[in-house]
């Protein structure tokens, strides 16, 4: 797999996430006795095309990343991210949302609210190239190729935090894990609602509509402000995950 990207006039190199790097969120962990430590996917983090970009992504405290997920199985359980959580908004009872689009393939992104370690909502997302994946304030969420093609997809988040792993490592994965068969309830978690499917979004307020390739935003950056002052915009976020 090549590591490097060209992303305008910036060459990137990927940091990688090892087989090894998950241990503790497989299904089957048994998988991780195999002696190779396959790569299993490829992050581009903080990515800009050129100087001026940069410099209004940082100002506006914005990152943007693409991450490469190309297909495979982890014994029965198809290949996926981490997962994370964010950190609360300082001096709010809020957490950082996030925005994914897809640039090429397919995935499935698993969202889980979180209080107080018990479950209180389990959202499943499928969606495909163009689309856009809202990730609403407090809500942990895994990405996940089920498909046969590589997944490629962007984020924009705020740059002033770093995730928050523990909450899903704890539980050796999220929820629900995503099987061959399908999902299937994750026993370390005590009681879980039924998994709600909802669609990608369209919402022109926050720049995302018509498949556009969000990176342009960074011409109208204004808009992503839902990312950094996400208290402004609860209303929003209710509407996206359908509360
Ligand atoms: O393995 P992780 O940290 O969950 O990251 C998967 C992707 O999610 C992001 O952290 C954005 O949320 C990307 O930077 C990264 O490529």
């Amino acid at each position: 797999m090549v590591k490097e990207i060209k992303f305008g006039r910036i060459s990137r190199t990927a940091n990688v996430r090892m087989l090894n790097d998950m241990h503790d969120v497989l299904y089957d962990k048994k998988q991780m006795s195999i002696k190779k430590n396959p790569e299993l996917y490829y992050m581009y983090r903080d990515l800009y095309k050129d100087d001026y970009d940069f410099e209004t992504i940082k100002k506006h405290n914005l990152r943007y990343d693409i991450t490469v997920i190309p297909p495979k199985m982890i014994g029965r359980e198809y290949v996926k991210t981490a997962g994370h959580c964010h950190p609360k908004v300082p001096d709010t009872d809020v957490s950082y949302p996030e925005v994914y689009q897809i640039l090429e393939g397919y995935a499935t992104y698993l969202l889980q609210k979180m209080e107080g370690g018990k479950v209180e909502d389990v959202v499943v997302i499928n969606a495909q190239a163009g689309d856009y994946v809202v990730i609403p304030p407090d809500y942990c969420h895994i990405t996940i190729n089920t498909s046969d093609e590589t997944l490629k997809m962007a984020n924009w988040v705020c740059r002033e935090f770093s995730s928050i792993y523990d909450p899903i490592k704890q539980r050796s994965g999220g929820a629900y894990y995503l099987l061959d068969t399908g999902f299937i309830k994750n026993p370390e978690y005590y009681k879980v609602p039924q998994i709600r499917y909802l669609s990608p979004v369209e919402y022109p307020k926050f720049g995302l509509n018509n498949g556009q390739d969000m990176y342009n935003l960074v011409t109208g950056i204004g808009k992503l402000k839902f990312l950094t002052s996400p208290l402004e915009y609860m209303d929003d976020f209710d509407y996206i995950i359908g509360n």
